[in-house]
């Protein structure tokens, strides 16, 4: 790298979103007469935002005959004279009017030529497209010249000699340095203006430099006149560390080497057309990203070696629009030839590969390219390869598409070991599939090739495992907004700054659902007002909701069910599937078929995610996740003897025949700590599912019906609905008391007990004396005794409130933290 030579030349470039109306000019050229009070300034201008696509179409239809091309071109002429009217006073305008008419005439000429011959060549294209940038110069130039600014307009295409490769022609430097020496540096002006993106070849026929070729003329230009800085002018503050469309919290980075933003700019980081960045890299010239709109604004510098910051991934890019080519079989093993011939097949077809990776085994080599091509490459491929693949020594080639590549980019990733493992983790806990990895040894990209539908997840989730190591998003979907829904959407809103200013985690609720209906908000809902946007909401079809959640593919996705419906509990398999984690405190999952328990917790051990349900036993109470302590630890359940039903334990600590039975049941109900259906608690249903629940936690495989439930209710109780349950309590209210009375006159108290012991489990009402363990346990208390290898004298006890809307949404709102890694 060469170090310039003092200059006291600027050149600045202007993109079409600067240029794109009077009023941007005016702007532009508020800067230009700045950069002018110093140095020499080149102006470099881009057509006027959106003409170059609408020159591109005139062409194409004109060629297609359709003459419809000439509201095109009436358009492209208007967007011209309202910009000369905006800039010039009207006692002026009438030259610069009649230059655009005299351009737009040509424009005309050549496009009804077009139309005649119905063919549109790379070589008319380009001179068709000329017209953009040369339009847009002129307006710069008539404006300096209507204030009376000394300047020269120079045409670019007698400056910048090219080969006659139309489209994407090749800059002959040494013969364009001089001509732009001879030119400007010669010139006794301060401020020359001149059209990006176009050039000549030696024929002096209109060449063009590549789509976004004006970055690329002001490096030309630059380079050739030593310039001591090349700006280019947009209308973003400088590059991003991520796509700002895609990552609210991008932010510009101010500091990048070439070769970082040389990596940036390949994938995708529109802001710099990537062929800019070599010619002024080798001169040595440094080159600035700025914002027309916010000139005050630092943008970024490119430069040789810009100062070490925290961090280590200067930026995230990608790339859409991919498939992956795969080339398989044994033949290839230890064979020297086949990447050649496989590469050479695709360079015949002029197919751009993006990406290549091999495994070590030389079985399969896989390659990234643009998705237009991916056909013609396949034929190119296979036909290359017809004799191994008649042979079987190799596959026909096999396509991937709707692939993307998602890149971490910077070079100080080299002396960072770990990075790769943040990379996969983060992506990996978000159910992106990673389909190809590519890292170069210099390390300064990694790459990724994904399903496109996961590029805006994963950039985001990279961004934050990069860049926003204090913030993290969580997007919460939740379905029942009953007591304890209704209770957990109190505490979530309550908590909510907190987490964000104490934990920088942002939890987001982005959908809500009752039986009923459901509103989703993917900024997520406002949790003052959930009630009025849930009762406009949508009606529910829980399908539907499942494939919007899995749609919108937000990062770290959490469903939680607070329902005790089964049909909300069979949509777990789909969403585990997909890495949206599970919490429940709908116990029916759990309690369903053993293999539905299983499959549902192997799936979240396999898409690599959570599948939480700590409130299924003894509400917010830590009885699973002691139970789980002690077994990975390596302790062995012998025996459980537990109180698991809050409800019950409250009804028999208040029931002591003054009121009646059924009574004291309805209390327990409006206290919230029953199920929806009340029966299930006072049949042992609820208790027996929890102590199954709890048996297959300890690793016994274990269906309900293996459970002896020894029920005290009559079965009167139980044949009707939830009104008739409470009459037969009533009717039965003799039944009760005698329990209750023979218990009290021996001296005991009713206690619903579960059993655990040497794989039998049961459930029962015992009545219990002063000395058991039991006895004591006061209001809707839940307790586990847990009787185990290290634990064989003297239980471990878990003990406490075990029903209860506003335990159980803590218990939740517990799972919910565990389930978003926090
Ligand atoms: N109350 C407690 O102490 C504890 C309760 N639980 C569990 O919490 C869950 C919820 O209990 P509650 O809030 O008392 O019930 P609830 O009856 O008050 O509320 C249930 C909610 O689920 C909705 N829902 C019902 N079926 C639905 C469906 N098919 N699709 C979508 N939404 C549906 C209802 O509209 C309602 O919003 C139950 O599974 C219960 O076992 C767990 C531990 C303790
Ligand atoms: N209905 C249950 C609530 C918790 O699971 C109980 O009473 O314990």
């Amino acid at each position: 790298m060469r170090v310039p030579t003092p200059s006291f030349m600027q050149v600045l470039k202007f993109g079409g979103t600067s240029v794109a109306n009077g009023a941007n000019i005016l702007r532009v050229l508020d800067i230009v007469l700045e950069a002018a009070r110093q140095d020499t300034v080149v102006v470099v201008v881009s057509a006027l935002g959106g003409i170059t696509d609408a020159l591109m179409a005139a062409g194409q239809r004109a060629a297609a005959g359709q003459a419809a091309y000439q509201e095109l071109l009436l358009h492209i002429e208007q967007r011209h004279l309202e910009a000369v009217k905006e800039l010039i006073p009207v006692a002026s305008q009438s030259a610069a009017l009649s230059q655009v008419k005299r351009r737009c005439n040509e424009l005309e000429a050549i496009c009804s030529s077009v139309f005649a011959l119905g063919e549109l060549s790379a070589r008319t294209l380009d001179r068709l497209m000329s017209f953009g940038e040369l339009l847009s110069s002129q307006l710069v130039a008539a404006r300096l010249q209507a204030t009376g600014t000394a300047h020269a307009w120079h045409d670019s295409r007698a400056l910048i000699r090219t080969n006659s490769r139309f489209g994407a022609a090749e800059v002959d430097f040494a013969t364009t340095n001089q001509l732009i020496r001879d030119c400007v540096a010669a010139g006794p002006q301060a401020i020359h203006v001149v059209p990006g993106f176009i050039a000549a070849d030696a024929a002096g026929t209109t060449t063009t430099l590549g789509r976004g070729g004006s970055d690329y003329s002001g490096a030309i230009f630059a380079v050739a006149l030593q310039a001591s800085r090349l700006e280019i002018w947009t209308d973003v503050s400088g590059m991003m560390t991520a796509d700002p469309r895609l990552v609210r919290h991008a932010q510009p980075i101010a500091h990048i080497s070439y070769q970082e933003a040389m990596e940036l700019s390949h994938f995708g980081a529109k802001v710099l057309y990537p062929p800019t960045i070599q010619p002024v890299m080798h001169a040595g010239i440094p080159l600035r990203i700025k914002n027309t709109f916010a000139p005050a604004d630092y943008g970024t510098l490119v430069e040789v070696a810009p100062p070490r910051t925290r961090d280590t991934v200067r930026g995230i890019s990608s790339i859409g629009g991919l498939t992956l080519l795969n080339l398989e079989g044994s033949g290839m093993v230890g064979v020297p030839g086949f990447s050649k011939r496989l590469f050479e097949a695709l360079a015949r077809e002029r197919v751009n590969v993006i990406l290549i990776t091999q495994s070590s085994s030389e079985h399969s080599i896989s390659v990234a390219v643009g998705a237009a091509d991916a056909e013609r490459a396949r034929t190119a491929v296979d036909e290359e390869f017809a004799h191994e693949i008649s042979t079987r020594r190799l596959e026909p080639l096999r396509l991937e598409t709707g692939l993307a590549i998602v890149a971490l980019v910077g070079e100080s990733m080299k002396n960072h070991p770990g990075i790769s493992g943040r990379l996969f983790s983060a992506l990996g806990h978000n159910g992106v599939n990673i389909r190809a990895i590519a890292q170069g040894s210099s390390e300064k990209n990694i790459s990724t090739v994904i399903q496109a539908s996961d590029v805006k997840k994963a950039i985001n989730v990279l961004h934050e495992a990069f860049f926003e190591v204090e913030y993290k998003q969580i997007n919460v979907f939740i379905v029942g907004v009953g007591n304890v829904g209704r209770k957990l959407l109190g505490q979530l809103q309550q908590q909510q700054r907190y987490l964000l200013d104490k934990l920088q985690l942002q939890l987001r609720v982005v959908a809500l659902a009752n039986s009923r209906q459901y509103v989703l908000d993917p900024n997520g809902l406002d949790l003052n007002t959930w009630e009025d946007r849930l009762a406009q909401g949508q009606e529910l079809q829980l399908n539907d909701l499942v494939e919007q959640i899995h749609a919108l593919n937000l990062r770290n996705s959490v469903f939680v069910d607070v329902t005790a419906a089964a049909e909300v509990a069979d949509c777990y398999a789909a969403l585990l599937a997909k890495s949206v984690a599970v919490v429940a405190c709908n116990k029916v999952a759990c309690a369903s078929a053993y293999q539905n328990y299983a499959r549902l917790k192997s799936l979240a051990r396999e898409f690599n995610t959570s599948f939480l349900f700590e409130t299924n036993v003894g509400a917010a109470l830590p009885v699973i996740g002691t139970l789980n302590d002690l077994l990975r630890s390596g302790d062995v359940v012998q025996r459980m003897e537990a109180v698991l039903s809050g409800t019950l334990n409250f009804v028999f600590n208040h029931y002591d025949g003054r009121r009646p039975f059924a009574e004291v049941v309805r209390q327990a109900q409006d206290e919230g700590y029953t199920e929806p259906d009340p029966r299930l608690d006072l049949s042992g249903t609820d208790v027996a599912r929890k102590i199954l629940i709890l048996a297959r936690e300890a690793g016994v495989t274990m269906e309900m019906a293996d459970i002896d439930n020894t029920a005290f209710l009559p079965a009167a109780c139980l044949a009707g609905d939830v009104p008739a349950f409470y009459e037969q309590l009533a009717a039965h209210e003799s039944h009760f008391r005698q329990l209750y009375d023979a218990a009290t006159a021996a001296g005991r108290k009713l206690r619903f007990v579960a059993s655990y012991n040497d794989g039998q489990a049961a459930v029962g009402l015992q009545a219990v004396g002063p000395d058991h363990d039991l006895y004591q346990l006061k209001g809707k208390d839940n307790v586990v005794l847990f009787y185990t290898n290290r634990y064989a004298e003297q239980p471990l006890v878990v003990k406490g409130a075990g029903a209860g809307a506003d335990v159980t949404a803590a218990g939740v709102f517990a799972d919910l933290m565990r389930a978003a890694r926090v």
